[in-house]
């Protein structure tokens, strides 16, 4: 138990709404800040919630003139790499310039401890798997490039100003509160899992395979599905390292094995039992065949193992938020 004090910059998100709820029943002071764009002002279940944007310096400014902050966890970025090719400056205005307004805010008001979410992305098409920490780093669209810039950014940023960062590259975020109480919500939605599951409860026709002709096992793409919560557990690791006075880190988090995008069908249909109507689309642009992550590093320096590993309870926790989803009539 703690009583750190933490901001959770995005905190009505998706992954930043779980987090808030981790962190307030381990026993820490929460404040959440969003600009509500994406994210849900009822998915914020505990502490404080202003609303406001990373774009306004003078809101930061007062934030962080009014609270007292050890820590900030910054889940508050675009996220979709397809838009992100064709809208690169507002991926770069959001994902890097508010980046900055956030660091300099926290850097005038002496807090030193930062969390980032980075992502599998910033390592482009894989040159060997599973993706480790000494990959290069080669981005191949704006979202990628701009996490990749800020990971840069905190390099310079420790150095100059000892602002300690840990940056944690999420493979594919999956799952939902195993309460039952949060879950996916984006708008659009363009994430498997959650797809899948809207075409079994009937919100949406079908789902769409994105190329059947890649060189896996089932010529679909591999990708490395991480729970949720196990995700947020390792956040509060490296929250305890930070605080703990632990150097700047990065780490890739995965299970570190990869499901087809057929065998997660196939789980969806295991769990729900239902009928789920599957078309097969052409390739989307830009997806690697397989990504998969060596999360060991993690695992030794953290000390974190995941804790739903498996595919079926990712989707069931998927399918238990997505069954009290509203249906349009
Ligand atoms: N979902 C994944 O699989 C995945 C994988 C890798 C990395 N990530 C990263 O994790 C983070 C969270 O992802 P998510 O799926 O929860 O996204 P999300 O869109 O659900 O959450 C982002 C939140 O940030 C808020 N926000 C955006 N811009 C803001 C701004 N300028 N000021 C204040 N609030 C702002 C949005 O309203 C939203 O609540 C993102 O940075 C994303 O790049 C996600
Ligand atoms: O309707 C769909 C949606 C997705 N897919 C396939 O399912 C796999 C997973 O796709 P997602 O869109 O769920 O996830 P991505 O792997 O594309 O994206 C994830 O990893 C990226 C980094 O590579 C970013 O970080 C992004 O935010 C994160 O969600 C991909 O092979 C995709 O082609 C389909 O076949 N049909």
């Amino acid at each position: 138990m703690t009583n750190l004090q933490v901001l959770v910059v995005g905190g009505a998100g998706y992954i930043g709404s779980h987090m808030v709820k981790q962190l307030a029943l381990a026993g820490c002071q929460v404040t959440t800040m969003d600009n509500l764009i994406s994210g849900h002002r009822d998915a914020v279940l505990h502490g404080d919630f202003v609303q406001g944007d990373l774009a306004d310096k003078v809101f930061l400014e007062h934030l962080f003139a009014q609270q007292k902050f050890d820590a900030v966890m910054h889940f508050a970025s675009f996220i979709q790499v397809g838009e992100s090719v064709g809208k690169p400056a507002m991926y770069y205005e959001n994902n890097v310039t508010n980046t900055l307004n956030l660091l300099n805010a926290m850097n005038s008001a002496g807090v030193k401890n930062f969390i980032f979410s980075s992502t599998a992305a910033t390592f482009g098409e894989p040159r060997y798997s599973p993706i480790d920490e000494q990959h290069p780093q080669v981005p191949i669209n704006p979202y990628g490039r701009s996490k990749l810039i800020i990971e840069q950014i905190l390099g310079d940023y420790d150095r100059a100003y000892g602002l300690k960062s840990v940056c944690l590259r999420y493979f594919n975020a999956a799952g939902a509160d195993p309460d039952g109480q949060l879950g996916e919500r984006h708008d659009p939605e363009t994430h498997l899992i959650p797809l899948i599951l809207q075409a079994a409860s009937g919100r949406r026709p079908s789902i769409s395979v994105f190329g059947r002709d890649y060189n896996t096992p089932d010529g679909t793409c591999i990708r490395d599905y991480i729970h949720i919560s196990d995700l947020c557990e390792a956040h509060w690791l490296a929250l305890l390292s930070l605080a703990n006075g632990a150097e700047s880190q990065q780490y890739n988090l995965g299970n570190g094995q990869g499901f087809s995008v057929q065998e997660v069908i196939d789980s969806a249909i295991r769990v729900t039992g239902r009928n789920i109507r599957v078309v097969d689309a052409p390739r989307r642009e830009g997806d690697p065949a397989r990504l998969v992550a060596d999360s060991r590093l993690a695992m030794h320096k953290l000390g974190w193992t995941p804790r739903f590993a498996e595919l079926d309870v990712m989707v069931s926790h998927a399918w238990q938020w997505e069954q009290h989803q509203p249906r349009q009539s």
